[in-house]
């Protein structure tokens, strides 16, 4: 588990992480998501303790960071930014963090096979592709085996195949009781792989929730309906008190939408009419469009499409 407790940060007049409190729990993948400098990257290092908080409480398993002894058999990471030593291979680059905490030889050659590495941890990681460095830097987080997971950007340059693979890594790691906290700024690769979501803006929290929960209650609900007999059924809609609007949606070209679930009305109100339809459906907004409406107002920088300069 992994606590915080009205977690700050400032960097002079700066402040990336403000009065930050919520819990990562286990056995469940956290998602977490904010816009471009919303205090992700500065929340994972306090919990690493690579940052000192200016005040409050970073907790792992009910300890800081820096009171863990073998902290890598405690929380392993996987952050965007990794040294690897260039002289080293992949091998003793692993070797090397094993014996700094107390972790047997044998588990080396354990992790190497587990992130698929087996058989190139002879060589050195310089010469590694960009998926083949997230899988050693994968492999370095789980060498201790440890309860907790924090992964900042992990699918980041993967090929589709190397995301299927983080994913279902990610998924197993915490369906064998560990927690689990991630970044990423795809949205479509968290609404897979989450259960849960925290979502900071401007470092703070802005929703602390199950994804099923955020999606309810931030992702648009509406209606598709398209006809061959539009006129006839934009009226039979008007007449029942029912507001239409075109689809904006790519490829819903000539589709009407109205607000929420009303499939069984606009259905009835069609046979009764004997119109005909070629398209009626509920749909849900994804959650890139749920993230996008609960953030816009906490987006540090924005671009202002078609606004007038100078
Ligand atoms: N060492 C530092 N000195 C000064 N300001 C910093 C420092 N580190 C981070 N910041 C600022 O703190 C804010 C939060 O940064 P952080 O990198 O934590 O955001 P993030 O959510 O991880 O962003 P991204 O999604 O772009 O990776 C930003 O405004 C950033 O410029």
């Amino acid at each position: 588990m992994i606590e915080l407790s009205g977690v700050t940060k400032r960097y002079g007049l700066k402040t990336a992480v403000r009065e930050l409190t919520c819990v990562i729990r286990p056995g469940l993948v956290t998602g977490f998501l904010g816009p471009n400098g919303a205090g992700k990257s500065t929340t994972m290092r306090m919990i690493l303790g690579l940052d000192r908080p200016t005040a409050g409480r970073a907790l792992v398993e009910g300890r800081p960071y820096a009171l863990l002894r073998d902290p890598l058999t405690v929380v392993g990471a996987l952050l965007e930014a990794r040294s690897v030593h260039p002289g080293r291979t992949a091998y003793h680059h692993l070797l090397c963090l094993a014996q700094s905490n107390g972790i047997p030889r044998r588990r080396v050659g354990e992790v190497l096979d587990l992130v698929g590495l087996g058989a190139v941890g002879a060589r050195r990681p310089k010469g590694f592709s960009l998926g083949m460095g997230q899988r050693l830097g994968i492999a370095s987080a789980l060498l201790g085996d440890p309860r907790i997971l924090i992964f900042d950007e992990p699918v980041n340059g993967l090929d589709p195949e190397g995301i299927h693979w983080v994913r279902n890594l990610i998924r197993r790691l915490a369906s064998e009781g560990r927690t689990v906290f991630v970044s990423s700024h795809l949205m479509s690769e968290m609404a897979l792989t989450a259960d849960h979501l925290i979502v900071i803006g401007q470092g703070q929290l802005l929703a602390d929730t199950s994804m099923a929960g955020f999606i309810e209650e931030n992702a648009r609900s509406y209606t598709r309906v398209r006809s061959p007999d539009r006129e006839k059924l934009l009226d039979a809609l008007s007449h029942a008190g029912l507001d239409a609007a075109p689809s904006g949606a790519p490829g819903a070209e000539g589709a009407w939408e109205l607000e929420g679930d009303r499939t069984a009305v606009v259905g009835e109100l069609a046979a009764e009419r004997r119109l005909v339809l070629h398209e009626l459906g509920h749909h849900r907004a994804s959650l890139e469009e749920a993230f996008m409406r609960l953030t816009s107002q906490s987006v540090e920088y924005q671009a202002h499409v078609g606004a007038e300069e100078g």
